[in-house]
């Protein structure tokens, strides 16, 4: 299968400190893949790098069937390349409601024909409607996002950036904060983002990894240290030496 995304031989060095070493690692066009590894594996730096907010000193990062590369791009022009990305800290329009939190993120080409225009607000409707079903807040629609539990504003930042349809999602630490039914809620919207995307979850909990069900990439210093099914990478002696034996295992 071809890849949406190839990172290849890729090095980030910040003063003399290389924080991506000879990085290499790929993407399917729909698959869930978790990052773990220890504080300062790189696993932010590798988010910067391909959302363009940082560019490596070496190595290639080629995106799409038509292996473009994004070394030469700017942050937005990355983003309108389809790859979206969601920080830790959820950053929703508080005052808005959910609907026009949703309403807001939405892809929309814009055209001088107002019949156009008329049928495109018909469609949005509706297509906001489903994403609010996909993130469990259609019955939330009128309420102002202020309102929200902390789960369901993750939920709506989740929402806000499925409506901008991106073909990379690459979100950061998702379960951070949540109850159990928050995560257990959260690992079925991005099991179901991932049938048409590509998700890339970074995530320090390893019980909500295990829940993901799905591979896991292990970073250290900055390059791959293991890769494959969560039990392949946790039966990995260097793994458990470098990240399991600590806290966050
Ligand atoms: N702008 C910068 N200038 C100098 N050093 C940096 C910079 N950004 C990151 N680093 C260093 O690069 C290394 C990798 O950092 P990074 O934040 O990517 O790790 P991480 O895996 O995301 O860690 P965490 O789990 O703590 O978020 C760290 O040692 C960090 O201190």
């Amino acid at each position: 299968m071809s890849m949406l995304l190839e990172v290849n031989g890729v090095s980030v060095t910040f003063d003399g400190f290389r924080a991506i070493n000879n990085l290499s690692i790929n993407f399917a066009p729909t698959e869930l893949r978790a990052i773990i590894g220890p504080n300062g594996a790189g696993k932010t730096t590798f988010m910067d790098i391909v959302t363009g907010k940082t560019k490596p000193d070496e190595g290639t990062v080629v995106w799409g069937e038509r292996n473009i590369s994004l070394l030469g791009m700017s942050e937005s022009q990355i983003a309108r390349e389809g790859i979206g990305r969601k920080f830790q800290k959820p950053t929703v329009f508080e005052a808005q409601t959910v609907r026009q939190n949703l309403a807001m993120a939405l892809k929309t080409p814009r055209g001088p024909f107002s019949v156009l225009m008329h049928k495109k607000t018909k469609a949005n409707g509706a297509r906001i409607e489903a994403v609010a079903e996909q993130i469990g807040l259609a019955d939330s629609l009128t309420r102002s996002a202020g309102e929200l539990s902390h789960g369901q504003k993750q939920w709506l930042e989740i929402g806000m950036l499925l409506a901008q349809e991106p073909r990379l999602m690459l979100v950061d630490e998702p379960a951070a904060g949540m109850t159990p039914e928050e995560r257990e809620k959260t690992t079925d919207i991005l099991r179901e983002a991932a049938k048409t995307r590509a998700v890339v979850v970074v995530e320090h909990d390893m019980e909500f990894v295990r829940r993901l069900n799905c591979k896991v990439t292990v970073l250290h210093e900055g390059s791959v240290l293991a890769e494959g099914s969560l039990d392949h990478v946790t039966s990995n002696q260097t793994v458990i030496d470098v990240y399991l034996g600590r806290s966050h295992a």
